[in-house]
């Protein structure tokens, strides 16, 4: 009887469900190493094997390690961000290197809308106070979001997901971009300070990296302003984390929702005691739904990739 042909060796450096290992588990030989200790001796004991790389942005992928792996030929990001992958160091190789694009894009802009919501209603301090006894009169009445200014930094996948959920509340949309967006109606800034003159929210939804390290920052949070509010769904790294903790505690900008920071995986210690900043664990693209897309997507890459094609969604 001949014998089945060996599956390829993939190393996964990010936490995975016991269903999505199981089903990655069909077309590869896994290395599981999700955490900092596995993955060194993960990749010194298979160096010779490894064919793949499952990772995730903020995990990704470094030069010395795939410097380590002489059978390397795939990379994958499974979410949006690949910002922690080096792609320079890849592509000298001919290493293929691919992202979850548009997997994860509408569960990140339900989040967004969740924060801007939660941030400009004040939701959870009300809920805090009304589980305190406190009545609204008691109370300042929270500005409306419908009909506002909304200016959106990085109008990329989820950039435009954001924007549409936006014109559901009625709002101005407004953006800042690396180049004009002619395809969309909005009106295009060309400095993230003058959007901020402009908007009343801004959402970042940029990558991240040396390219977007502290976009927002002083000036640009003044320009926003003491009634303006900060939604950041990118990465910690775009927003100045210090000068943002400085101006909310000085309420030089009214509030901020957050789900990613520069602090990642510890809480950012800054902005934990701030009573108008709504903050969740870098949750923004993970749903079961968004996961079990990810995966399928990266495996279609991979299945793409192994039989001699291009995959869906390279960088
Ligand atoms: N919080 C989460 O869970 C979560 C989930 C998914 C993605 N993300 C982050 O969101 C990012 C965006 O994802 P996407 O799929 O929309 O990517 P995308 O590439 O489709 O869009 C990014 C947009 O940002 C613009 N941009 C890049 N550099 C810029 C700069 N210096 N100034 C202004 N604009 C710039 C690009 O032109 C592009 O339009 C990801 O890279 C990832 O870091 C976060
Ligand atoms: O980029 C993404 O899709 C999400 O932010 C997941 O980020 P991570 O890759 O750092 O978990």
């Amino acid at each position: 009887m001949p014998r089945p042909p060996m599956l390829p060796t993939l190393l996964i450096l990010n936490p995975l469900s016991d269903q999505g290992l199981q089903r990655i588990g069909q077309d590869f030989q896994i290395v599981y190493a999700p955490t900092a200790e596995q993955r060194g001796a993960a990749i010194a004991s298979h160096a010779d094997a490894i064919r793949a790389v499952l990772t995730i942005g903020s995990i990704g992928l470094h030069a010395n390690e795939i410097a380590a792996l002489p059978k390397l030929e795939l990379v994958c990001a499974l979410g949006a961000g690949f910002e922690n992958i080096d792609v320079a160091a890849a592509r000298e190789r001919g290493i293929t290197v691919s992202n979850g694009a548009g997997t994860n894009d509408a569960c990140v802009a339900d989040h967004a809308m969740g924060l801007l919501l939660a941030t400009v209603r004040g939701i959870p301090q009300l809920g805090v106070a009304l589980h305190q006894g406190i009545w609204r009169d008691a109370l300042p009445l929270p500005p409306s979001v419908s009909g506002k200014r909304l200016g959106i930094i990085g109008l990329g996948t989820i950039g435009k997901q954001i924007a549409r959920r936006a014109a559901g509340f009625d709002m101005t949309i407004g953006y800042h971009n690396r180049s004009v967006r002619s395809e969309t109606p909005f009106a295009y800034f060309a400095s993230v300070l003058e959007l901020a003159q402009w908007a009343d929210f801004l959402v970042v939804a940029t990558p991240g990296g040396a390219a977007t390290r502290h976009l927002i920052n002083r000036p640009v949070l003044d320009a926003l302003g003491p009634q303006g509010f900060i939604v950041n769904i990118a990465r910690g790294s775009v927003i100045d984390t210090a000068a943002l903790a400085l101006a909310l505690r000085e309420g030089r900008v009214a509030g901020a929702g957050l789900d990613v920071y520069e602090s990642e995986p510890l809480p950012p210690a800054e902005l934990l005691d701030l009573p108008n900043a709504v903050l969740t664990p870098h949750v923004a693209g993970w749903s079961p739904e968004s996961v079990a897309e990810t995966v399928r997507l990266f495996l279609e890459n991979a299945r793409r990739h192994f039989s001699g094609q291009a995959v869906l969604t390279p960088i």
